[in-house]
């Protein structure tokens, strides 16, 4: 907090000075208020916590330090950290109340370690109010079923390029050099023992490719580059060599990006972003980067839609002349030249509108004739897969605490008051792992979601995860099930089948990518399922995760070994 006020002063005599000067007395009447709140005892009804300011054992150890606070104070724990009065709620019915029924006092802007920063700018993730119904009511038709389930076979391609590539180099006798395979082709890889990915880096790289290729419709596979679309006249921009550059640098900018995040986390003292420290220079370059290349891509299909829509017109306009004399020319496919995206889909959007995985691998085997790569309509016949990913979510839910502050004084279950200003942090992950809720809460077992997974009588197309109050601006993101299929969505519905299972988020807020990451993970683990083992590495423990801007490893280094 000390380094707010010395930012603003440290740039007091640049030519913003007046601006400064304002944030520097801002600055400055936010500190008197925290420091008072070091001698002033919590307000009458806020909840027990630890005594004096915890921000050391937080920063020290997210994890640990959360795990205490519920274990010594309960579920609903008030805590001071950095100088700001936080709450901890790890209990559902108080979770339900901030995340569904109180939606609407509970917002994102003034919560306390969620600062605004240049990479969200004032996106759906961060925005409130009108400016956030707006943003997701538009994007709400891009991550229906039926436009994510056309995604998966950019997925699917995605994944068997990675198989391809570092897993074939990996169970090939000269093994894996952390990169991709010689020629990326998969040709004369043996059946040998098996070496060791780091399937994390390489998870990392592949959802950002799939995100690339599903949003953007940019490529980084040197080989597509290389394929008839890069060569023809007609040849597809995003294809290309320059496609795939263009992508490999949105990768390298959203790496430096997520670096510097992750040195935040872990600094004793966060610096503004405005401040040109050295790290904070480097980031704004990679914001810098990344914006343009996203305003660009944005830009030249903003011009491509257009002209699609005055060829369209001019079409129209010569079939209304022609009229009874020529059959009808259909309508052209909404995506025009084959490009149905998600970029697509948002620009046309309308205001108005072990054990376990070897009975994975059996169900993929039993589904899929050999060589034939899973598909969309597939994800609601694999409830096993389906159940290892739910699973994995609950164990290690990336989303590891979600933050609200209260815009109004409000109340939670239990009695416990909140005056205005209040910063409240739901944790998933003590959720995910309470004794109370949770059968053995730390064993990895799918099993614990046969029940509900159990044959629909017909498609459900829930939104998963869509939480209580349907979404004002709408409910989105499919359930993912065919008719007479599985679905996961009832795994979701609410906050989960026991009211404590939150990965995504709840009510209004909750995660607009359910279906696509949902989507996405069933059709990974069955691709990769399909050809490979995964065995830990010999000595190897199984990796703590890490609390940064996500929960995340560091590595995951796994044996990897072809199947039989
Ligand atoms: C396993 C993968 C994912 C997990 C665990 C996850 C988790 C979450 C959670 C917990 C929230 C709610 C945050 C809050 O309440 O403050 C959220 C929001 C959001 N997520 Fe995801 N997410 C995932 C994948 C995705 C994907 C693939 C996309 C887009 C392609 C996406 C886009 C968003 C957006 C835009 C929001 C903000 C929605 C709003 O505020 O209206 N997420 N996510």
């Amino acid at each position: 907090m000390l380094t707010d006020l010395w930012a603003a002063l440290f740039t007091a005599g640049s030519s913003k000075a007046e601006d400064t000067l304002k944030e520097a007395t801002a600055a400055a009447a936010t500190l008197a208020t925290k420091l008072q709140r070091y001698v002033e005892p919590p307000p009458a009804g806020f909840p027990a916590g630890p005594a004096g300011d915890q921000s050391a054992a937080m920063l020290a150890d997210p994890l640990a330090f959360i795990e205490d606070v519920r274990a010594r104070h309960g579920p609903v724990a008030g805590l001071l950290l950095g100088g700001e009065r936080v709450v901890l709620v790890s209990d559902p019915a108080a979770a339900r109340q901030v995340l569904i029924d109180r939606a609407d006092i509970f917002v994102k802007e003034g919560t306390a370690f969620f600062p605004g920063s240049a990479l969200t700018g004032n996106g759906l993730l961060v925005s409130d109010g009108d400016v956030w119904r707006r943003q997701r009511r538009m994007a709400n038709p891009a991550f229906r079923r039926a436009a994510v389930e056309g995604y998966a076979a950019q997925m699917v391609e995605e994944t068997q390029r990675l198989l391809r590539g570092p897993f074939a180099a990996a169970a090939a006798p000269q093994g894996y050099r952390g990169g991709r395979a010689p020629g990326g082709g998969g040709g004369g890889v043996g059946d040998g023992p098996g070496g060791v990915v780091d399937v994390y880096k390489e998870f990392n790289k592949l959802t950002l490719n799939i995100t690339l290729a599903a949003l953007f419709g940019l490529s980084t596979d040197d080989d597509r580059a290389a394929g008839p679309a890069a060569r023809g006249p007609a040849a597809d921009p995003r294809a290309g060599p320059a496609a795939a550059d263009a992508a490999a640098r949105v990768v390298a900018a959203v790496e430096r990006a997520f670096a510097f995040f992750a040195n935040r986390g872990a600094a004793a003292m966060v610096v503004p972003e405005w401040v040109p420290t050295p790290d904070n220079l480097e980031f704004a370059a990679a914001v810098q980067e990344l914006d343009g290349m996203v305003y660009g891509i944005i830009g030249r299909r903003r011009a491509e839609l257009a002209r699609q829509r005055q060829q369209q017109q001019q079409q129209q306009e010569q079939q209304q002349q022609r009229q009874a004399e020529e059959a009808e020319e259909g309508p052209r496919a909404g995506g025009g030249q084959g490009w149905p995206d998600l970029l697509q889909a948002l620009l046309e959007a309308a205001d108005d509108d072990g054990e376990a995985q070897a009975a994975a691998a059996a169900e993929v085997a039993a589904l899929l004739p050999p060589g034939r790569p899973p598909r969309a309509a597939d994800v609601a016949r694999l409830p096993r897969c389906t159940a290892v990913v739910l699973e994995a979510l609950r164990l290690y839910s990336p989303a590891y605490m979600v933050g609200r502050c209260a815009s109004d004084d409000a109340e939670l279950p239990g009695g416990y008051r909140l005056p205005r200003g209040t910063t409240v942090l739901v944790s998933p992950y003590l959720l995910h792992r309470d004794p109370n809720y949770w059968r053995e809460p730390l064993r990895f077992s799918p099993e614990r979601w046969d029940e509900l997974l159990q044959p629909q009588a017909s498609s459900s197309g829930g939104g998963g995860g869509g939480g209580g109050t349907p979404a004002a601006a709408g409910s989105s993101s499919g359930g993912g099930s065919g008719g007479g299929g599985y679905s996961f969505a009832a795994a979701l519905r609410e906050m989960g089948p026991n009211g404590a299972y939150v990965p995504f988020g709840g009510g209004p807020r909750n995660c607009i990518g359910t279906g696509f990451a949902m989507i996405e993970a069933v059709l990974v683990v069955a691709a990769l399922l399909q050809r490979y083992e995964l065995r830990p590495p010999p000595n190897g423990a199984f990796p703590r995760p890490k609390a940064l801007l996500t929960l995340r490893p560091d590595a995951v280094p796994l044996t990897v070994a072809r199947r039989a």
